[in-house]
C-alpha cells in the first residue's frame, strides 16, 4: 500500500455509525489516511429531511445512533458508487441481508486494487444447500482481499468510549497493521489473528445463541441457564467451524470475538432483547423488530435460518440442538418452552 489510503465506510446503520465514530478520528490524526473519509448512507427522510444532509450538516446520525457526534471529516453519501469509487480501503458494515445487492453495485466499479475490511454478522445462503461467509461473497463479487473485524462491540457502547476489545481476521501481514491503526483507540483494542474464517463464524453464530439467552429471559430463567446457554452454544460454534471451516483453531474462540462476544450479546444485545420480547407478548419476530428497534435489523432469526437449511440438507440439525431450536421457535415449528428440553438432551452432556 502507498500513502495516504482512502477510506470509505458502506454501511451508517447503529455499528456503521458508531465505527465512523473511531475511523474518522484516526483518518483525521494519522498522516497515512486522507483525512476525509466518506461514508455511504441509505437514503430515508426523517422529518422532512434527507439523513445524509442531517449527518453532514449536524455530523449526528439521528436515527440510528443519536446523541453522538461522528467526527465532520466524516461525509455521508447517497450514491454507493460515488462513496466507494476512490477508496482504497472499503469497510462493510451493512445488515447482512443488503451485502449481495451492494456489492453486485459496486462491481467493476471501485479500485482494482482496494482491500475490504467486513464487519458484518451473518452468511448468505448459497446454491445447492450451503452457506457462505459474507467476507467470501464481497471477494467474489468484488474481486479484492477481505479481511473481517468481529468482537464484543455493543455499537452503544463503543460510541460511549468504554473499553472494549475487538478481533481482526487477516492472514496479510501488509494489511493487518493498516487495518489496526484505522480502527484502534485508547478505549477499542484490537488483536490480529490469521484464522480470519473463524472469527466471522464466531461473529455470525453467537446471534443465533442470544435469541436462545433471550428466550431463556422471556421465560423467567436466571443467570445458571443463562450461562449454560452461552456454553452449549459456544461448543456448537466450535464443533461448526471444526466441521465446516476446518482448519479453525480453539484458541480463536477465546479472542473478544468468540467467548466475550457470546457473553456480551447474550446479556446487553439486540437479538437477547426481541427474543425476549417475543416469549412475553407472543408477538412475531418481524412484528417486534418493527416495534423495538426503529429501523435497526436483527441478525440472529435469519442466521438461524441460513443455518438452518445447511444443517438440514446435511441431515445434520440433531447435532446443533441449540442453533436448530433457536430457528424453529423463531418460526413458531417449535414452542419457546421446548427450549429447555432441547438443551436437557444436548449430545455435550456425556
Ligand atoms: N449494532 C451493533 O451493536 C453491532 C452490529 N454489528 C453488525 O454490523 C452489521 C450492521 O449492523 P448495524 O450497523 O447495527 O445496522 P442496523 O441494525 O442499525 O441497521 C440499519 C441500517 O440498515 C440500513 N438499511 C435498511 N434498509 C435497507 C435496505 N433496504 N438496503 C440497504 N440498507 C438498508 C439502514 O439505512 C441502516 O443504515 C450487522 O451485521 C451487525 O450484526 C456488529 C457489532 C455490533
Ligand atoms: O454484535 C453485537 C455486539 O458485539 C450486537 O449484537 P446485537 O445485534 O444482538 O445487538
Amino acid at each position: 500500500m502507498g500513502d495516504k489510503k482512502k477510506v470509505c465506510i458502506i454501511g451508517s446503520g447503529n455499528w456503521g455509525s458508531a465505527i465512523a465514530k473511531l475511523i474518522g478520528y484516526n483518518a483525521q490524526r494519522l498522516n497515512h489516511f486522507d483525512s476525509i473519509v466518506t461514508m455511504y448512507v441509505y437514503e430515508e427522510m426523517i422529518d422532512g429531511r434527507k439523513l445524509t444532509e442531517i449527518i453532514n450538516q449536524e455530523h449526528e446520525n439521528v436515527k440510528y445512533l443519536p446523541g453522538h457526534k461522528i467526527p465532520a471529516n466524516v461525509v455521508a453519501v447517497s450514491n454507493l458508487v460515488e462513496a466507494a469509487k476512490d477508496a482504497d480501503i472499503l469497510i462493510f458494515v451493512v445488515p447482512h441481508q443488503f451485502i449481495k445487492k451492494q456489492c453486485e453495485e459496486l462491481k467493476g466499479k471501485i479500485k482494482p486494487n482496494a482491500v475490504g475490511l467486513s464487519l458484518i454478522k451473518g452468511f448468505d445462503q448459497a446454491e445447492g444447500g450451503g452457506i457462505e461467509l459474507i467476507s467470501h461473497i464481497i471477494k467474489k463479487i468484488l474481486n479484492i482481499d477481505v479481511f473481517v473485524l468481529m468482537g464484543a462491540n455493543l455499537a452503544g457502547e463503543v460510541a460511549d468510549e468504554k473499553f472494549c476489545e475487538t478481533t481482526i481476521g487477516c492472514k496479510n501481514p501488509e494489511f493487518a497493521p493498516v487495518l489496526k491503526d484505522l480502527i484502534e483507540t485508547d478505549n477499542f483494542k484490537v488483536s490480529v489473528v490469521d484464522d480470519a474464517d473463524t472469527v466471522e463464524v464466531c461473529g455470525a453464530l453467537k446471534n443465533i445463541v442470544a435469541c436462545g439467552a433471550g428466550f431463556a429471559d422471556g421465560m423467567g430463567f436466571g443467570d445458571n441457564t443463562k450461562s449454560a446457554i452461552i456454553r452449549l452454544g459456544l461448543m456448537e460454534m466450535i464443533k461448526f467451524a471444526e466441521t465446516f471451516y476446518k482448519p479453525s483453531q480453539l484458541s480463536t474462540f477465546i479472542e473478544s470475538c468468540g467467548v466475550a462476544d457470546l457473553i456480551t450479546t447474550c446479556y446487553g444485545g439486540r437479538n437477547r432483547k426481541v427474543s425476549e420480547a417475543f416469549v412475553k407478548t407472543g408477538k412475531s419476530i418481524e412484528e417486534l423488530e418493527k416495534e423495538m428497534l426503529n429501523g435497526q435489523k436483527l441478525q440472529g432469526p435469519i442466521t438461524a435460518l441460513e443455518v438452518n437449511h445447511m444443517l438440514k440438507t446435511k441431515n445434520m440439525e440433531n447435532e446443533f440442538p441449540l442453533f436448530t431450536s433457536v430457528h424453529k421457535i423463531c418460526t413458531g415449528a417449535l414452542k419457546p418452552d421446548a427450549f429447555i428440553e432441547q438443551l436437557r438432551k444436548h449430545p455435550e452432556h456425556k
